[in-house]
């Protein structure tokens, strides 16, 4: 599927890492280092905006070797870019660790995940139908 986007980032498109890849890397597009003090959060331009067809959305999730070796996640985890959406695809970092973590200008901060999804209309009732699990949940079946 052919998805238009518009780069003004200075680095090259997005794209998967391998043949199977589900989300393609997105990449820093900023002047300076980024610095991020332990517990702090930044806003993080790509230089990229896209136009997905309607009925589709892009998750914007962390990548898990930026998590588990520095702390970083992405804050809003996942992002939500609309189909409708036409600004700059950014990135919520935080820096979870003990340590002030420094990203570089080009680097791989997330991962973008295009994926349908489905629009509803509701259908308000008065009661819903009966289930086994019932209003069970937040560890209701145990550990
Ligand atoms: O990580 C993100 C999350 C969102 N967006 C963009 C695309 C999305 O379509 C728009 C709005 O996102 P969202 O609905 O999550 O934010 P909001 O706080 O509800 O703002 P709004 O009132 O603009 O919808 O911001 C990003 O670029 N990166
Ligand atoms: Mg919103």
């Amino acid at each position: 599927m052919d998805v238009r986007i518009v780069n003004h980032s200075k680095h090259p498109l997005p794209s998967y890492q391998t043949i199977e890849s589900a989300g393609m890397d997105l990449r820093a597009n900023t002047d300076e280092d980024i610095t991020l003090n332990p517990m702090e959060r930044k806003l993080i331009g790509t230089g990229l905006h896209i136009e997905l067809p309607v009925g589709f959305e892009a998750q914007i999730r962390p990548r898990s070797g930026l998590a588990y070796k520095f702390g970083i996640t992405v804050l809003n985890s996942p992002g939500t870019v609309d189909s409708d959406y036409r600004g700059e695809l950014k990135v919520l970092l935080v820096n979870l660790s003990e340590q002030t973590v420094t990203l570089k200008d080009g680097e791989r901060i997330a991962q973008l995940v295009v994926a349908r999804h489905e629009k509803i209309t509701w259908m308000e009732a008065d009661s819903l139908t009966d289930t086994e699990r019932g209003q069970g949940g937040y560890g209701s079946t145990g550990r």
